[in-house]
């Protein structure tokens, strides 16, 4: 039984956006723990092992495919391996491959048998300044690394004007409101930010029964607000289904309610394809809005309200 829980951060965003570069320096800010890597690439030979800085304890190769469908399987053997070590590590860093769905990988560390062993601390992905709003509109995948992502780093700033920088930042919060959002370059912050707890100021601004669907590519985001009350398990139910059967359509959920048994609001979020509900840890001064916010692609304001009104207590 590993003592202490490792802590997981898994890197994503899109290829050549800096990846690799953020690994290097986190494993520099790191130095003195024990540190392992589980690098992804997309195809049979790795190129990104040889360019992370030997600066880990030990690093393991997924190059068979993309971490978030084909390799479930592999990682969890991987994380089975790991926590068999003699030689436990303090932290792991996941670099996926360009191409993978970070919120599916992050799903992997909400299933209650690795919730044991990992804690999985933060998803951070990297957009690339120069070529973000070309590759938005081509790829979908970016939408969907930026939904999943606790923090968004725009990297390469450099690279472009400083006024482009700020517009960006502007829509990349669009897309994802939950996320703390940061200009860098050379994938350079206080990395200090990943340890940190979720702030519960962005709750208590977020605008209710809004939508914003000026986010490109059909993708849209919608708030709904939901004062009354809800019915615990037809909630879960609802929302799981919905989450699966439009998987292709529903980034993401975030936001509170309230449930039958309690007046305390609880935080709800989708990480992948999984529903997970968690109390506050934290106190607070001001309760959050009771807001429901769905992220996605060609997504209803009406049909969401009508699954959820489904679900209220009092129905
Ligand atoms: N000018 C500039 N170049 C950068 C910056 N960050 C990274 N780079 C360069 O961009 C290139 C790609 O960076 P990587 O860190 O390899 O990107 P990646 O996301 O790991 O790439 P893939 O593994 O191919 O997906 C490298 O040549 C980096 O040196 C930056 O902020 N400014």
């Amino acid at each position: 039984m590993v003592s202490q829980k490792i802590s997981v951060h898994i890197l994503t965003g899109f290829l050549g956006s800096g990846k690799t570069t953020l690994l290097n320096q986190l494993l520099t800010f790191h130095q003195g723990k024990i540190n392992y890597v589980i690098e992804n690439e997309f195809g049979s030979t790795s190129i990104d092992s040889d360019l992370v800085k030997k600066n880990y304890n030990q690093l393991f190769e997924l190059n068979n495919g993309c971490i978030c469908c084909s390799l479930d399987q592999e990682l969890i053997e991987v994380l089975e391996q790991l926590i068999l070590m003699e030689n436990l590590p303090d932290q792991l860093f996941i670099e996926a491959s360009g191409v993978a769905d970070a919120g599916m990988i992050a799903a992997i560390f909400k299933r209650e048998g690795v919730m044991q062993y990992f804690d999985l601390k933060a998803v951070i992905a990297m957009v690339d300044a120069e070529s973000f709003e070309d590759r938005l509109l081509e790829i979908p995948e970016i939408s969907r690394q930026l939904v999943a992502a606790d923090h968004i780093l725009i990297n390469k700033i450099d690279q472009v004007k400083p006024a482009y920088g700020a517009d960006l930042k502007i829509q990349v919060s669009q897309i994802n409101p939950f996320a703390n959002i940061y200009l860098c370059e050379f994938g350079y912050i206080d990395y200090q930010v990943f340890e940190k707890k979720e702030k519960i100021s962005r709750f208590t601004s977020l605008s209710s029964n809004k939508d914003i669907t000026s986010l490109g590519h059909g993708m849209k985001s919608i708030a709904v607000s939901v004062p009354e009350p809800f019915d615990k398990e037809k909630f879960y139910a609802a929302l799981s289904v919905t989450m699966f059967l439009h998987y292709h359509q529903i980034y993401r959920i975030k936001g509170f309610v309230k449930f039958e048994d309690s007046d305390e609001p609880v935080l709800i979020q989708s990480t992948g394809n999984k529903l997970t509900f968690s109390k506050l840890n934290f106190s607070i001064t001001e309760s959050p809005n009771l807001v429901l916010v769905f992220i996605g692609k060609n997504i209803e304001r009406h049909s969401l309200e009508k699954i959820l009104n489904r679900t209220l207590l009092i129905a």
